[in-house]
């Protein structure tokens, strides 16, 4: 069922969003998912994001990790005052604990804005770094193509979700800049096999993701996926061969009055003796630096209807995840620098001193803490 103790994720097909017959079919089963779910997958996206492309990009997967440890290295998030670079193994807690997970975070092409005496959450988008084109030919191209084919999905899906809202197509749209001043952020995940003696199975802990939308690639075959529904069960997410899993973060939440649902989710490893690790590409698609979702001024005005669903749906309880209630108040572009500085401390002790000091009085831990 997919009330909102669901026990499986609705799978939605993109190509019925594309003609006015089945249009409104889609927004419905759309509106479940927004309402009730907080989660889908969404199949037929070949029309925008190119199928061959993927599979490419999936081949490269494992060539990136296997890069020589040097080369990783050479492009570290600490280089990078946007925080885009690679992560080793181990450096993130979630929930107190290790998330067991390798990245490269990786986004959109984007300039700067920032300048002397602007605030400092200007600096959070900015250029990725990526591993010389000699060592992996013809990566940085494919990964550039696909973040921007995903990207104007995402684009395309929030006029979608909008209109699943009762808003017009457009309704969304003063929570995004221009598309030149806007990032997306990727990132490539690798969820090593834990060895015999592994403490946890925590590929990465309980959370929920902080923009309006998230789009995820399951590139390998592993399950390890899991949505909590509202009765706190963990639901099993495995990867659907041409789809995407589609997810809602918190700032569409706090946006949306709480009718959108921000779900809780974490990753498992794969099962000890697995003969190869799980491999992911999400795609975090942003709202504008500047934005207070709370601010009257980005106030939406919902049909009753659709407030009546959302009621009846009941209130989000507490889960597992607390995290990203600073949109309450701050700019999400503040809320997207704070968590980048609790999860890479590293950073941040380079490139945001003052910040570093008031989080980490103590000086720099070991691991940084994501959620
Ligand atoms: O790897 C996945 O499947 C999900 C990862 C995730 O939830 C995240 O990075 O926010
Ligand atoms: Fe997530």
């Amino acid at each position: 069922m997919t009330g909102p103790d669901f026990s499986e994720i609705p799978l939605l097909d993109y190509s019925l969003a594309l003609s006015s017959t089945t249009k409104p079919h889609f927004v419905q089963q759309l509106r479940n998912a927004l309402i009730n779910v907080g989660f889908l997958y969404l199949s037929n996206t070949n029309s925008v994001v190119d199928e061959e492309l993927i599979e490419r990009l999936k081949i490269y997967i494992p060539k990136l990790f296997a890069l020589p440890q040097e080369e990783k290295d050479r492009i570290q998030k600490a280089n990078s005052p946007h925080f885009l670079g690679y992560s080793k193994l181990g450096a993130e807690l979630t929930k107190g604990k290790t998330d067991y997970r390798e990245q490269f975070d990786i986004g959109t092409d984007h300039v700067s804005r920032w300048k002397p005496g602007d605030p400092d959450y200007y600096n959070v988008w900015g250029p990725s770094q990526y591993p010389d084109d000699a060592l992996i030919p013809g990566f940085q191209d494919t990964m550039k193509t696909y973040l921007s084919q995903v990207a104007a999905l995402g684009t395309h899906f929030i006029t979608l979700i909008a209109e699943a809202l009762g808003l017009p197509p457009d309704g969304l749209s003063r929570f995004y800049d221009t598309p030149d001043r806007m990032q997306h952020r990727g990132k490539v995940v690798q969820y090593p096999v834990p060895t015999e003696r592994s403490e946890s199975d925590q590929g990465v802990g309980p959370h929920y993701d902080a923009g309006f939308l998230t789009i995820l690639l399951q590139a390998s075959p592993h399950p390890g996926l899991q949505v909590q529904n509202l009765s706190g069960d963990w639901i099993d997410a495995p990867p659907i061969q041409g789809t995407f899993v589609i997810n809602f973060g918190r700032a569409l939440e706090f946006a949306t009055k709480g009718i959108a649902r921000a779900t809780s989710h974490r990753v498992l490893s794969p099962p000890v003796g697995s003969s190869s690790p799980r491999y992911s590409v999400p795609l975090f698609h942003n709202i504008a630096l500047d934005v207070r979702v709370r601010d009257p001024k980005y106030e939406l005005e919902f049909p009753p209807e659709i407030l009546r669903l959302r009621d009846e749906r009941g209130k989000l309880s507490e889960t597992d995840s607390i995290n990203y209630s600073e949109f309450e108040s701050q700019p999400s572009g503040m809320v997207q620098l704070l968590g980048r500085v609790r999860s890479h401390p590293d950073v941040a002790e380079r490139h945001y001193p003052a910040l570093f000091k008031q989080f980490f009085p103590d000086g720099l831990p070991k691991q940084g803490f994501g959620y």
